[in-house]
């Protein structure tokens, strides 16, 4: 995976569909958890990710660029952006396939600038799967989903157990978290599906 050229995903993946239990098209995701730097509502300066399910089951999300998040003049930091593509593709892996996941790896290509007040508008899918390994890339176009193509990225994400993040994690924060799941799956069985993997 260190190279363009490389084969996505590798050959021993096998093709991955979407958890029976995942949200249909149209659903729009919520935040995963107040305190993302990704998604989350309650910080500030974060990127604030809007998600939704598209028809295709890809997932697509919006990140509008604020002068918090620029690294040259008026143009967004690479690594805000990459940030983003992060949060973009943990998502649709972790909704579409109902499992808990982590980043193992992330590559990015920047293909052109962002500006600041753009939008970045980022379509996802998933690309394969073997094992605890899923593979997952998205293209990120600038003000509309037709727009031109600002940057491609793919990574590995690493299904893992609950004990990831009770091991690793602060407890008060995973409370926190297992709350905002809780009022979530409440509003996700009123919209009609479930949030238990
Ligand atoms: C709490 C309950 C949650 C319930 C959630 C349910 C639904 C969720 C719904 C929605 C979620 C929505 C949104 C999520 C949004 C954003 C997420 C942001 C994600 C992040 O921001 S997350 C932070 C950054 N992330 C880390 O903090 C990870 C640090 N890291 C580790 O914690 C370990 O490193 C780990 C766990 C990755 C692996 O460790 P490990 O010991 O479990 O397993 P191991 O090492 O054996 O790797 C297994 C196989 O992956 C291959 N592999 C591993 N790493 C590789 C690499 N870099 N390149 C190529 N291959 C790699 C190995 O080669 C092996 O492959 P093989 O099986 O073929 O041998």
């Amino acid at each position: 995976m260190s190279s363009r050229t490389e084969n996505w995903p590798p050959a021993d993946a096998e093709p991955v569909g979407p958890h029976p239990d995942a949200p249909a098209p149209g659903t729009e995701l919520s935040e995963h958890y107040a305190e993302c730097f990704g998604c989350g509502h309650e910080v500030e300066l974060g990127l604030h990710l809007r998600s939704a399910v598209a028809d295709d089951m890809s997932v697509v999300s919006t990140f509008t660029v604020r002068k918090d998040h620029q690294g040259a003049p008026g143009l967004a930091h690479g690594g805000l952006l990459a940030c983003a593509f992060d949060e973009a593709l943990g998502s649709t892996v972790g909704n579409l396939l109902r499992t808990p996941t982590v980043t193992a790896r992330l590559e990015t290509d920047f293909v052109r600038p962002v500006p600041v007040g753009s939008t970045l508008h980022i379509a996802a899918r998933l690309d394969g799967r073997s094992g605890r390994k899923t593979y997952v890339s998205a293209e990120g176009r600038l003000d509309a989903d037709d727009g031109p193509v600002a940057l491609r990225a793919r990574a590995l994400f690493v299904t893992v157990g609950v004990d990831h993040f009770t091991t690793h994690g602060d407890p008060d924060a995973i409370e926190k978290f297992r709350q905002t799941a809780e009022a979530e799956a409440a509003a996700a069985e009123q919209r009609g599906w479930d949030v238990n993997p």
